[in-house]
């Protein structure tokens, strides 16, 4: 597939009061053991880019590669910066630690329709919102996101607009079978409680 899974875990959880939110168990797993599990499936390589990766279990550290920020601390920006440096693949598949159902089949059709239409990036775009942290970028876009962060621009929108972009709508993923809720991410406490209440699986 040619394509590096790249998981976003720098940030500083401050609406789950600190708790790394990778670490959460939804059923019977971990989100990060999830997310291992689902990008192996398509991926070559899979990198998780945090600032504590003391606080993740050995195995990550076997199963991943673990890098932190280059340029730290100025959100998502900052972690797909450093990724796509290391990336050895020519396509880079975005998510965040919070997402407990990103989903491999999504990510292969993002991709697929990145190529079709000569694109940057791919991007889900559900009920009119872009989800770029369940993207798939060129990995040579990372050019552009060093360009911004080093003018200090740092937020994901920018990035957005400066990338040829497919946007990949409601229809696409009806016509493909696709579920949307790959795209489901989880900030606040509450947010988990209901998760774990209703019983996700
Ligand atoms: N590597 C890296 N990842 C980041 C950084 N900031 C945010 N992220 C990740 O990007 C994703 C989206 O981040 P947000 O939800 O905006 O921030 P958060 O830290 O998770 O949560 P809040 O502090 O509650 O806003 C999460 O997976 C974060 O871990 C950063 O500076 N570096």
């Amino acid at each position: 597939m040619e394509i590096a899974g790249v998981i976003l875990a720098g940030g500083q959880n401050r609406r789950m009061h600190g708790q790394m939110k990778a670490l959460l168990p939804i059923g019977e797993e971990m989100i990060i053991e999830r997310q291992v599990r689902e990008m192996k499936r398509i991926c070559q390589q899979v990198i998780l880019v945090t600032q504590q990766p003391e606080v993740f279990p050995a195995w990550v550290k076997r199963e991943v590669q673990v890098i932190g920020d280059e340029i730290a601390g100025c959100g998502p920006l900052s972690g797909m910066d450093a990724a796509f440096a290391v990336a050895a693949t020519p396509y880079v598949w975005v998510v965040a630690c919070d997402m407990p159902y990103l989903s491999a089949v999504v990510a292969a059709a993002l991709k697929q329709e990145l190529e079709r239409l000569r694109k940057e990036a791919a991007i889900p775009r559900l009920q009119g919102k872009d989800h770029p942290l369940h993207g798939v970028y060129r990995v040579d876009t990372g050019e552009r996101i060093r360009e911004l962060l080093l003018r200090k621009q740092y937020r994901v929108k920018e990035l957005l607009q400066q990338l040829s972009c497919a946007y990949v709508e409601e229809r696409f993923f009806a016509e493909q079978d696709l579920s949307t809720r790959c795209v489901i991410n989880i900030n606040t406490r509450e947010e988990y409680e209901a998760f774990v209440k209703q019983g996700a699986s």
